[in-house]
C-alpha cells in the first residue's frame, strides 16, 4: 500500500527564515506541498498571518471576509488598520453571501477581489463551495501536492463543525486541514498507510484517531502512548480520544477512513 506523508510544517516559520536545511534523510517526506488558505466565519487564529504567507491562493467563505477585515488589524495593533487590510487582501470571496457585511463587500470589490455569489445553492455549505473552487483552480496533476488549510473550522457551532468535517469526507481525494487556535484535524484515507511527522515545538502531545464515516475492523498504529494493534474502532465502541504522541513519527494504517486530530501548543507567555 502506498504511503501518504503528513507534516504540519505550515505552522513553522517559512524555510527561508531558517538556517540552511540539512541533507534530506532517507525517510524524509517528499517535496513541499502547495498551500491554499480558506478563511471561515470565526475569529482568526493567532497564526493566521503565518498561514496567509504560506498560501498561494487565499479565499474567504462568505462571512469569513468580515473576520479577515476586522481580525487582521487586531493581530497588528501597532499598524494602520487600512494598510494591514491592503496587505491581507484575498483573491476570492465565495458563498451564499448572506453573512458578508456591505461595507466589507464594497471594500474588497473596490480592490478588485472576485466575489462569487452562489446564493442559488442552499444545499452545500460555504466551505464546500470554497473547497470546490480551490480544487477546480488547481491543475489535476498537481492535486496530490495541494493542501487546503481552513481556519476557523473548529470550536464553534456544532452543526458547522460537523458540516466542516463532512467536507473532509466529501473531498477525500484532497488534502484538507481544519484548524482552530487549539487543534487541527485531517482525514487519513483508508487507501493509504500514513506517516505523520509530529512538529513537537508547535503541536501535541494530545491526539485522537476517530472513525467518523464508518467503523474500522482493523487499525494499527505506532508512536502513540495507547497504540492500536489490528484493533476495531466504532462509535458506541472504542474510539481513540485523549491519546498521547510519544515519538516524532506516528504511523497509522486502517481499513476505514479515520480522522486524525492533534492539539496545537499555546505560545509561551513572556
Ligand atoms: N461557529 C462556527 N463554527 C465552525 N464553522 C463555522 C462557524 N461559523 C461559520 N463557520 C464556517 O464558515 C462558513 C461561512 O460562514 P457563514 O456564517 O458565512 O455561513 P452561513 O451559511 O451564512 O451560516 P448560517 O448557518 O449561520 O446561515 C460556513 O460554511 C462554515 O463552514
Ligand atoms: C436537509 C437539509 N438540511 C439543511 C439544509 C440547509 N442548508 C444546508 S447548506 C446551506 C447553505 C449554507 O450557506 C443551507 C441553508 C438543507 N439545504 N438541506
Amino acid at each position: 500500500m502506498e504511503v501518504m506523508w503528513h507534516a504540519s510544517s505550515f505552522l513553522l516559520p517559512q524555510p527561508q527564515e531558517l538556517l540552511p536545511l540539512p541533507l534530506p534523510l532517507p525517510d524524509a517526506p517528499p517535496p513541499a506541498l502547495t498551500y491554499a488558505l480558506i478563511v471561515l466565519n470565526q475569529r482568526l487564529p493567532r497564526f493566521a498571518p503565518l498561514l496567509w504567507n504560506r498560501a498561494q491562493l487565499r479565499v474567504c467563505a462568505d462571512g469569513g471576509a468580515n473576520r479577515l477585515y476586522d481580525g487582521m488589524p487586531e493581530l497588528f495593533p501597532d499598524q494602520d488598520p487600512e494598510q494591514v487590510r491592503l496587505r491581507y487582501t484575498p483573491h476570492v470571496i465565495k458563498g451564499d453571501l448572506d453573512s458578508i457585511r456591505d461595507d466589507v463587500k464594497d471594500f474588497y470589490l473596490n480592490l478588485g477581489v472576485r466575489i462569487l455569489d452562489e446564493s442559488h445553492d442552499q444545499d452545500t455549505t460555504d466551505l464546500h463551495k470554497c473547497v470546490a473552487y480551490v480544487s477546480d483552480s488547481a491543475p489535476i496533476e498537481d492535486k496530490s501536492k495541494l493542501c487546503i488549510l481552513v481556519v476557523g473550522a473548529l470550536g464553534g457551532r456544532f452543526d458547522h463543525e460537523i458540516g466542516n468535517i463532512n467536507v473532509l469526507h466529501r473531498f477525500s481525494n484532497l488534502r484538507i486541514v481544519l484548524l482552530s487556535d487549539d487543534c487541527l484535524i485531517h482525514l487519513l484515507p483508508k487507501t493509504h498507510s500514513h506517516v505523520i511527522h509530529i512538529q513537537l515545538p508547535v503541536e501535541g502531545p494530545h491526539c485522537g484517531l476517530i472513525p467518523i464515516g464508518a467503523p474500522s475492523t482493523r487499525t494499527s498504529t505506532t508512536g502513540l502512548q495507547w497504540n492500536l494493534s489490528d484493533t476495531a474502532m466504532s462509535f458506541g465502541g472504542l474510539i481513540s480520544t485523549s491519546n498521547v504522541v510519544k515519538e516524532d513519527k506516528v504511523t497509522v494504517s486502517s481499513d476505514a477512513d479515520l480522522i486524525w486530530t492533534i492539539s496545537i501548543k499555546k505560545p509561551i507567555k513572556e
